[in-house]
């Protein structure tokens, strides 16, 4: 998949060749610094591109039971859904939660009625049922008396209370794919410790695909099966977590490491990467990393590296990737 924002000076290529599957049970951590590519990814997944940016190429396959007749599999393009049919989508299929969670509630209606409109929008139950359904919510969400809450507007609450709210929205019509953009970023620490915990558990118990972006990997290291590594809108690397944090093999990928404070290591100072991010602005078709990377050889120069699956599901896009490993061939003794 390919997106990109087209500017009065240029095309913004903000995410580009990006692919990737996510079944049920699984969660994809996407890292990566700033302005990498993480939420743009996520956007075109849940149709929350405008104009000027759009989908330039690829497709987005969403699998459901919804679009699946006598027992086979279909499904449909989430790429060329149009804008108008999202809604049936978002909120039911696909639940989004965001660094803040204002960006969700609306502040003029109170958190039952936010809550209960979703859910008889999308499963089409009365109004005591959703109510219903929405005190049991907020109570899995860990809000303390749920039923009087329910009356209060977004500003009563707390930012933590807020995100578990979002959380619950999210959550109400049992979505297949679960998107958590920073989701605990913006809260004081302890409490970012516990949205993560709660995350953690929801997406065990209701068994969504988790798709959840951050900018680090200590984070990731928590919630994540397998991790993407975004740089200058492109996959770096793609690996089940165990293989990122054990073997990581692109340049990038170890700076990243490198930066995470470690209790087993004395560290004077942790490693900032040196150089410059690149700019999305016309980007020249080579290795965005390229500028900053030690390991650059003629090659990188040249051409720019395709994603190339190196062992099992660990797929990576470098010339000369870091092989940390001694690996054991086995003579095949006839
Ligand atoms: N509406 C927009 N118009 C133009 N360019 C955009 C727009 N939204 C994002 N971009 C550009 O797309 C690129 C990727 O942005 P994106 O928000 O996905 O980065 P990110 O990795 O999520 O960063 P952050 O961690 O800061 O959220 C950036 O260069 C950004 O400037």
């Amino acid at each position: 998949m390919c997106t990109y924002f087209d500017m009065a000076e240029g095309t913004v290529k903000a995410v580009q060749d990006v692919s990737f599957d996510l079944w049920q049970d699984e969660v994809l951590g996407i890292v990566g610094e700033t302005g990498s590519g993480k939420s743009v990814t996520v956007k075109s997944i849940a149709g929350l591109i405008d104009k000027p940016g759009y989908i330039a190429k690829g497709e987005i396959l969403f699998y459901t039971d919804e679009f699946s007749s006598n027992g086979q599999p279909e499904y449909i393009d989430l790429a060329k859904l149009p804008k108008e049919q999202y809604s049936r989508i978002r909120g039911k299929h696909i639940g989004m939660i965001f660094q803040d969670p204002m960006t969700s509630l609306d502040p003029m209606y109170t958190i039952g009625d936010q809550m209960i409109e979703t859910i008889v929008h999308h499963e089409g139950v009365s109004e005591e049922e959703a109510e219903e359904r929405a005190i049991r919510l907020l109570e899995q969400v860990g809000i303390p008396k749920p039923k009087e809450r329910l009356n209060d507007y977004p500003f009563q609450l707390s930012g933590g209370q807020r995100q578990r709210v979002v959380i619950a929205i999210a959550l109400s019509c049992n979505p297949e794919v679960l998107i958590a953009d920073e989701p605990s970023t913006a809260l004081d620490v302890t409490v970012q410790a516990q949205i993560l915990e709660l995350m953690k558990d929801l997406q065990k118990q209701y068994r969504s695909g988790l798709l959840f972006i951050t900018h680090d990997l200590a984070v990731i290291a928590e919630i994540a099966t397998k991790i993407q590594v975004m740089y200058g809108s492109y996959q770096m690397e793609l690996a089940p977590s165990e293989v990122v944090f054990d073997n990581p093999m692109h340049p990038y990928t170890n700076a990243l490491l490198e930066c995470i404070p470690r209790l087993d290591v004395k560290q004077e100072e942790l490693a900032p990467i040196p150089g410059q991010p690149p700019i999305m602005l016309n980007p020249p078709p080579l290795c965005p990393f390229l500028p900053r990377c030690k390991r650059a050889v003629d090659r990188c120069y040249k051409e720019m590296p395709s994603l190339e699956q190196v062992e099992d599901n660990h797929f990576l896009r470098c010339f000369n990737p870091v092989v940390n490993r001694v690996s054991v061939v086995k003579e095949d003794v006839g």
